[in-house]
């Protein structure tokens, strides 16, 4: 199907028959349509600050960060959402709970690539409503009081969303990416780099190192012109261990051996550990065993693990994109219920 967009647009690259190019928004513009107030700007600074003490280890609490795979319907995110802010209250001596908000997904080969990039979920691929829904969104969780987590994927969206979010990821697939490194450098907010898909930590070790440097790099100004981006290095960068195509590294030798890896390489910031992916086998009821081996780790030492990710909905399951979809449940990976997940937050803060 064609991009509505491109119905309304003109072709704005005749140089090549390979391509087509449609005018959006710039992110100045989208900004101001769709402004981040100051109170509420004032608040995701102090749940950046909150997240880095946790990362650091001067605040003892568990980082929590859960929510589904990916947000695709705006009405189920807000519902889950306000479950999730009234539980973070009352967890919250012993939980910093913040909520995972994916706008984009990557994918193994082809597949919807989130509500960014196609909104109607229909292969429309309306990128210029995607980022009016996607940013609505992004601020009207944040306005519950949570803070807002989402993996950064197109470097050219991330200037869009960015005041909106506490925390960032760099997937597996983008870890080894020197585009994505340079991003996360300009990036003012904790960024975790997953290992790989294949269970390497390489990767994402030499990714925290390159992030933390400054670099000049290719990109975008606010106000949509091509421009020479200068960054000033991220120091709030972690490792997320997510397991690997050899199977989980959550275990106990794992761990150790990403904390040895971490001292040798000078990084000094305790690890999160992704209770899904490849470290559940993609089961969602096997995230629960994840998180209770993190937990008996921590028991005796607090030194590594600083949190955990879950994947994590309404409704335990996924579904397919198609007529007759089910309310809160995810059209990417399968993830925990909302009753399963509270049961385990509790738990979770009384480990
Ligand atoms: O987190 C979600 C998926 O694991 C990731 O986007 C890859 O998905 P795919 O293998 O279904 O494409
Ligand atoms: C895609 C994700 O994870 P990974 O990069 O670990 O596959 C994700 O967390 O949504």
């Amino acid at each position: 199907m064609t991009a509505s967009v491109a119905t309304v647009n003109q072709d704005l690259d005749t140089s090549s028959h390979a391509r087509r190019a449609f005018r959006l928004s710039t992110p100045a513009a989208l900004r101001k349509a769709l402004p981040v107030s100051a109170p509420l700007a004032a608040q995701i600074q102090e749940h950046r600050a909150a997240i880095r003490a946790v990362l650091s280890g001067n605040d003892d609490r568990l980082l929590v960060i859960t929510g589904p795979c990916s947000l695709h319907d705006p009405e189920a995110a807000l519902d889950y959402g306000r479950r999730l802010a009234a539980l973070a209250d009352a967890l919250g001596d012993r939980l910093l709970i913040v909520m995972r908000a994916y706008v984009e997904k990557p994918r193994t080969t082809v597949g919807w690539k989130g509500l960014l990039h196609d909104p109607h979920l229909d292969e429309s691929n309306d990128l210029e409503a995607g980022l009016r829904v996607s940013r609505r969104l992004l601020i009207q969780l944040a306005e519950l009081g949570l803070p807002i987590a989402t993996e950064v994927l197109s470097p050219a969206a991330a200037n869009y969303l960015e005041d909106t979010l506490s925390w960032a990821a760099i997937g597996a697939r983008t870890t080894e990416s020197q585009t994505h490194r340079e991003l996360v450098s300009g990036l003012d907010m904790p960024v975790g780099f997953k290992n790989g898909t294949d269970g390497e930590l390489g990767a994402a070790l030499d990714a925290i190192q390159a992030a933390s440097r400054p670099h000049s790099h290719f990109g975008m100004s606010a106000t949509g012109e091509a421009a020479l981006v200068v960054t000033n290095g991220n120091p709030d960068t972690h490792l997320i261990l997510r397991g690997g195509r050899a199977g989980p590294n959550y275990d106990t030798n794992s761990v150790a051996v990403a904390a040895k890896a971490l001292r040798t390489a000078g990084i000094a910031s305790r690890l999160i550990v992704d209770c899904s992916h490849a470290n559940s086998g993609k089961d969602p009821l096997r995230q629960p065993q994840v998180a209770d081996q993190v937990i008996a780790q921590r028991r005796v030492d607090t030194s590594t693990i600083a949190g955990v990710m879950l994947e994590s909905h309404l409704e335990t399951g996924k579904q397919s994109l198609g007529p007759n979809m089910r309310y809160g449940v995810s059209v990417t990976d399968a993830c925990l219920g909302w009753a399963p997940t509270e049961q385990l937050l509790r738990q979770l803060a009384a480990g």
